[in-house]
């Protein structure tokens, strides 16, 4: 069943923001995009939005939910969070932002594997759309659902988030565990095991364990761990040919959100006490602390213990 939804702004037109406008086009919706070098305010064009979908890097995420925090909205606006990062200074998830600042307004988090590239080329995938508010999650499946792109909902916006958000990270030790060919066993170890951390922070920002074994979760994870058109997974590849930290993000198209949340993730999990070796294996090695040799070494000497699969928070 088709929304009788029409207006929508999508804020952002990088890779992520143009796909997004593509796929709720295909379902007649009026579609208006607005970047930080359109001429155009964005206060007069969301005025008339049933929906506003912010996919900016999580560096504009608070500029952008100031403005609209100033703007006179429709009251049934919904804001539709797509970015998939960690805010550096105060650790908080593109939602909580959102939340803080624009807190009358449903809010609903979209996050699946969605390689843009896929996506503009009409091939099929899925995603979900997570949100407190079911009808407004309803309201996001319908105008996104097409032949081609299957929307699931979900009520549990801050899991489905922090599945994107998080396997960023891994995706960047997976591409330097590709480009130095440590082969498919120890990828999937890597992958398995890197879930498990996930789900650790995932409970620490109370999102549900089980939500990460979804689209959102694993689904993402495979998708970005096993894509050479990910970002993040070409970050890692290029420094295990080699390549400094600079050079790597400076061949890359687009934004690696992997590097910053990386910073972040640690900053927390110090804080937190939260064990993340994954994680903090790639900031390390981000940070020019340890080679990567000296992280594959690292992981694999790690003390003996049980996967212990059932207390996933220790
Ligand atoms: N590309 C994908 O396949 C994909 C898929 C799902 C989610 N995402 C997420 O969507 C977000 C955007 O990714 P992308 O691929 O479009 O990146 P991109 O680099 O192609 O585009 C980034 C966008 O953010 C805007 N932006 C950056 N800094 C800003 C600031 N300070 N103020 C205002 N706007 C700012 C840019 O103008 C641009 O529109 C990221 O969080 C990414 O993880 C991307
Ligand atoms: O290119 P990446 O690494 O930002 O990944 C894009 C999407 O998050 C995949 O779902």
């Amino acid at each position: 069943m088709k929304s009788d939804l029409k207006n929508v702004t999508i804020i952002g037109s990088g890779a992520w923001g143009s796909a997004l406008a593509d796929l709720v086009q295909r379902n007649d919706c009026h579609v208006q995009i607005w970047s930080r070098q359109s001429q155009s305010s964005l206060a007069a064009l969301v005025s008339n939005s049933d929906a506003i979908i912010s996919a900016v890097s999580i560096k504009g995420v608070r500029t952008i939910a100031e403005k609209l925090q100033t703007a006179k909205l429709l009251p049934h606006a919904v804001l539709v969070s797509a970015t998939k990062g960690l805010e550096p200074t105060t650790g908080k998830t593109p939602s909580q932002i959102w939340q803080s600042l624009v807190p009358n307004h449903p809010l609903v988090v979209l996050s699946g594997p969605n390689l843009s590239k896929e996506i503009m080329e009409g091939k099929p995938a899925a995603t979900v759309v997570a949100s407190y508010n079911d009808d407004a999650a309803q309201f996001i499946q319908n105008i996104f659902a097409s032949r081609n792109f299957r929307v699931y909902t979900n009520s549990d916006p801050i899991g489905v988030e922090l599945g994107g958000t998080l396997k960023n990270v891994i995706a960047i030790a997976v591409g330097a565990c590709d480009g130095l060919n440590l082969g498919t066993n120890a990828k999937s170890a890597l992958i398995a095991r890197s879930l498990i951390e996930i789900i650790r922070v995932g409970v620490y920002f109370g999102a549900q364990p089980e939500t990460f074994w979804g689209l959102s979760g694993l689904g993402d994870l495979l998708a970005t761990c096993n894509s050479n058109l990910s970002r993040n997974y070409q970050v890692g590849y290029a420094i295990a040919q080699g390549l400094s930290l600079d050079e790597a993000i400076a061949q890359v198209q687009g934004t690696a959100e992997g590097v910053n949340t990386a910073n972040v993730l640690i900053e927390i999990s110090d804080r937190e006490k939260i064990s993340v070796p994954v994680s903090r294996y790639v900031y390390r090695l981000l940070k020019g602390e340890i080679t990567l040799q000296q992280a594959v070494e690292g992981l694999m000497e790690r003390d003996l213990k049980p996967e212990n699969l059932e207390n996933l928070e220790l």
